[in-house]
């Protein structure tokens, strides 16, 4: 069978998109696995489906590169709303449905995206780390070098620990300035550090607000580029949370399984 699909990356967070509205294709945890590989497939951190709604111009289906289904991918997110419009499934504004619920994106110019994230109405402040799920799960972490941070190692002791018996995605964040930090982060389903990861920097920059620093929008430089994320605090809720950045078209081809 062979499978047409798109490489498209968010500030280096990459993924393979999948137009499967008409449901023709029912792609097995390996078929996943294999289309993600970095040797043996296309290569990417992650996969999307998108699959018909009855809700929204389409849902949006995220599954790790392990192949496993998985939570909301903000940056994947940007992606497919870059994809859909290109596809003509939406115009300028896009809304779909997500895991974590209804998403709408914005084209801000060809190669931008901003993106409606869900709202936050719970942080778990602990010894040394935030806990918060912007849509995926976030273990938060405060370093004063984060250039120099295994990610890997710390990452996945954390990821695996007893704490967290369905994983997490482990954030390590240095503040730049006080709207400017700086984020690396280990991914759940990817088990490895990606260049960056847009519920992250979402997770990043609410504990970055708790933590001291009350800015309401921050830039967060991230291996893979720069991304913004903006918000507003009302009634002990994160809302009008919105994920900003570059989204790239890479190519097209088609994959047989
Ligand atoms: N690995 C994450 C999902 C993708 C998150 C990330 N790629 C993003 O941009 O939000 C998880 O399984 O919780």
């Amino acid at each position: 069978m062979e499978v047409p699909f798109v490489k498209y990356h968010g500030a280096g967070n990459d993924f393979v998109i999948i137009d499967n509205t008409s449901a023709a294709y029912t792609l097995t945890r390996e078929a996943i696995a294999f289309i993600c590989h970095r040797r043996f497939g296309v290569g990417s951190d992650g996969l999307m489906l998108i699959e018909k709604s009855e809700e929204a111009a389409f849902y949006m289906r995220y599954f790790n590169s392990d192949g496993n289904e998985s939570t909301m991918c903000g940056n994947g997110g940007r992606c497919i709303a870059h994809f859909a419009h290109s596809i003509g499934l939406a115009g300028e504004s896009i809304s779909f449905m997500g895991i974590d619920g209804p998403h709408q994106a914005t084209i801000l110019a060809p190669d931008r995206i901003k993106l409606k994230m869900k709202n936050i109405d719970r942080v778990d402040h602990h010894p040394g780390y935030y806990f918060l799920d912007t849509g995926s799960p976030h273990h938060v972490v405060f370093k004063d070098d984060v250039r120099n941070t295994d990610v890997v190692t710390e990452g996945k002791n954390i990821r695996y620990s007893d704490k967290y018996p369905a994983g997490t995605n482990v954030d390590f964040v240095e503040i730049l300035d006080t709207n400017r930090i700086f984020v690396r982060t280990y991914e759940r389903g990817v088990e490895d550090e990606t260049l960056s990861c847009g519920t992250g920097v979402v997770a990043a920059a609410i504990a970055t607000n708790i933590s001291g620093n009350p800015k309401d929008v921050f830039i967060i430089e991230t291996r893979g580029g720069e991304l913004e994320v903006s918000f507003s605090y009302q009634k002990n809720e994160f809302i009008d949370v919105y994920l900003t950045g570059p989204v790239k078209f890479v190519f097209s081809g088609k994959i047989v399984l």
